[in-house]
């Protein structure tokens, strides 16, 4: 569809993603509004159907930025969380057993005390009516496929994508073509690995002088579990087995609500071995014998999978550039080994939209909001993110039993000090070259799932409700369609048949073994974006499909 037969509308702010990083700004905006007695207009788009409907996290969440944005929100009787930490347990586990941490080991900055789980999409959905209320306009099942640029070459604003685009590119009946929101500003809060965050950090040249941003991903179940298995408050995390002590990693399992179990596992990026399977790592992980009995005669519910990002403090971006800005976790706001981000999330959108209006009462437009980007270090994210800056970098550098042994050393000594021996740890490189050679490796050989605590990859997506319209172009592209099979499948054993946790990648032969061919099941995809992260020929990119369509998240 040529761009003159799209719908335009105007706003003063745009933003991309109704996470908590974008509807932090979305509240913000419009408190700040109030104060003023100005009145700015807020446009929120959402790929998924609804707010929430794509967001899966732990969560135990540091309540620090709801009760920075909504200091009412403990008193509401709609209150998206209400189970209070009560008990936090850190174990390293091996193959038949497992030692726990005493807590007075771990360094205070890791205690879980005072924080709350619970579901981080029942937040977002909190969040959405919150802003609704304030008077901000929320898109969902709108992708933003495109950036929109003035004659300066500033950021104006996004363009959402076409309706009804046929597999083969031609328009179908039912064809509606996307629209323009132009804004004076537009802030991208895409989360990790955003399709447009990806174009606007290399056309602005926003890492430079930075660690390469560094990537986990993130599977996740929900479980309803019996009442004598259940133990409310409860949070434990683990390293170690299944994952060999150069993978790094580790589960997360929380109590809370109605006998609900999240139980998860994070496997860092930079893994080596190209025939290892992050989903069944985690399937395997649950049949350890401090793990099982939690789900003897329980119901999984729900399953999904998102990447998380890693770099951390050396990896932030630069934030702001021309008519626009990056916040969340589209910013790599994670603190990996804290595993949280949902609050500087809401940290970082609350001062992107305290820096945007002042832009906007100042009358500006479309250029660079420099407080924001300046202030994020003196502010509570730098303050979360500093002390932590050398584990990551630590955990690959040692592996499991040293690195985190000089992590958990490192965050003691910056607690007590302020200071490390390390000074700032670099991140090497990039994910997607960390994969050795399959013959340089011994393969990993899996357990077939049992159906009953272990599943395969098909009935865990039919469980996160993922829904594509089958007949639109692929949004899994391949800059160059022959080196799955020319390429990654001799030297690699094609990783993207295992690094993907919906199967959405597979290679498939004729009955005598040859003629390989790669198929991608992209109706299948749960939006996780790993393989635009992992693929070792930086083949892969992953671009927004048809807005609505992707998993359907209820409580994740
Ligand atoms: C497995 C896992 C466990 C975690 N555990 C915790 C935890 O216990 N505690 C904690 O605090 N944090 C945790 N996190 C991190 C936390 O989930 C993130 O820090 C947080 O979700 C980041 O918020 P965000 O708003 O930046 O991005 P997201 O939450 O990812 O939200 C981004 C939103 O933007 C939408 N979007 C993206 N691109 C587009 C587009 N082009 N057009 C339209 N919409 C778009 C997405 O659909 C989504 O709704 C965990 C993360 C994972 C993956
Ligand atoms: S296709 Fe890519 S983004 Fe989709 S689920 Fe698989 S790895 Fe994740």
């Amino acid at each position: 569809m040529s761009e003159q037969n799209r719908e335009s509308m105007e706003f003063d702010v745009v933003i991309v993603g109704a996470g908590p990083a974008g509807l932090a700004s979305a509240i913000r905006l419009k408190q700040c509004a109030l104060e003023a007695g100005s009145d700015i207009s807020v446009v929120v788009v959402e790929k998924g159907s609804e707010a929430g409907a794509h967001i899966l996290s732990g969560a135990v969440i540091d309540p620090s930025g709801l009760d920075r944005l909504l200091p009412d929100w403990r008193e509401d009787a709609d209150r998206p969380l209400t189970t209070e930490v009560s008990d936090d347990r850190f174990y390293f586990l091996g193959p038949a057993g497992s030692i726990r941490l005493p807590n007075m080991l771990m360094p205070p900055l890791m205690n879980n005390h005072g924080n709350f789980i619970g579901s981080l999409g029942t937040v977002v959905r909190y969040l959405a009516a919150r802003a609704e209320a304030l008077g901000v306009e929320i898109y969902p099942g709108f992708s933003a496929t495109e950036i929109l640029y003035d004659e300066t070459g500033a950021v104006a604003g996004i363009a959402t994508g076409d309706m009804g685009i046929g597999r083969d590119g031609e328009p179908k009946a039912d064809f509606t073509p996307g629209m323009e929101l132009r804004a004076k500003y537009t802030i991208f809060s895409e989360g990790a690995r955003g399709s447009l965050t990806k174009q606007l950090l290399a056309r602005f040249d926003l890492t430079e002088g930075r660690s390469p941003q560094k990537f986990g991903i993130g599977i996740k179940e929900l479980w309803q579990v019996k009442p004598d298995r259940f133990r409310k408050g409860l949070v434990q995390h683990s390293f170690g087995w299944p994952l060999d002590i150069k993978t790094g990693g580790g589960s997360f399992l929380y109590h809370f609500d109605d006998h609900l179990v999240t139980v998860g596992f994070v496997l860092h990026l930079d893994y080596r071995n190209p025939t290892l399977s992050p989903f069944d790592e985690f399937q395997r992980f649950k049949t350890h014998p401090a793990i099982r009995d939690t789900f003897e005669g329980g119901k999984r519910l729900a399953y999904g999978a998102r990447a998380l990002t890693e770099g951390g403090w050396q990896s932030v971006p630069k934030l702001a550039f021309p008519g626009g800005v990056l916040t969340g976790c589209a910013a790599g706001f994670m603190n990996v080994p804290r595993i949280k981000g949902s609050h500087n999330a809401i940290h970082s959108g609350i001062q992107a939209a305290d820096a945007i209006h002042a832009a906007l009462i100042d009358g500006r437009a479309n250029d660079t909001v420099a407080g924001y980007d300046d202030g994020w270090k003196n502010s509570p994210i730098g303050r979360d993110l500093k002390p932590v800056r050398n584990v990551k970098p630590l955990w690959s550098r040692f592996g499991t039993m040293v690195g985190v042994g000089l992590g958990g050393i490192d965050m003691w000594l910056q607690t007590l000090t302020g200071l490390s021996p390390f000074g700032t740890l670099k991140h090497k490189k990039p994910d997607y070259q960390s994969l050795k050679p399959i013959s340089e490796v011994t393969p990993i050989r899996y357990p077939k799932p049992d159906g009953i605590l272990t599943f395969d990859r098909l009935s865990s997506v039919f469980l996160s409700n993922t829904y594509h319209e089958e007949d639109q172009p692929v949004h899994l592209r391949l800059a160059d369609p022959s080196i799955p099979i020319a390429k990654n499948l001799p030297l690699y054993g094609e990783p993207a048949r295992l690094f993907c946790p919906a199967g959405v990648y597979e290679v498939v032969r004729d009955e005598d073994g040859n003629n390989p061919r790669f198929v991608i099941n992209a109706q299948n995809c749960v939006h996780c974006k790993t393989c635009d992260i992992k693929d070792p020929a930086q083949n892969i990119t992953w671009v927004p499909p048809e807005g609505g369509g992707g998993p359907n998240y209820p409580n994740m």
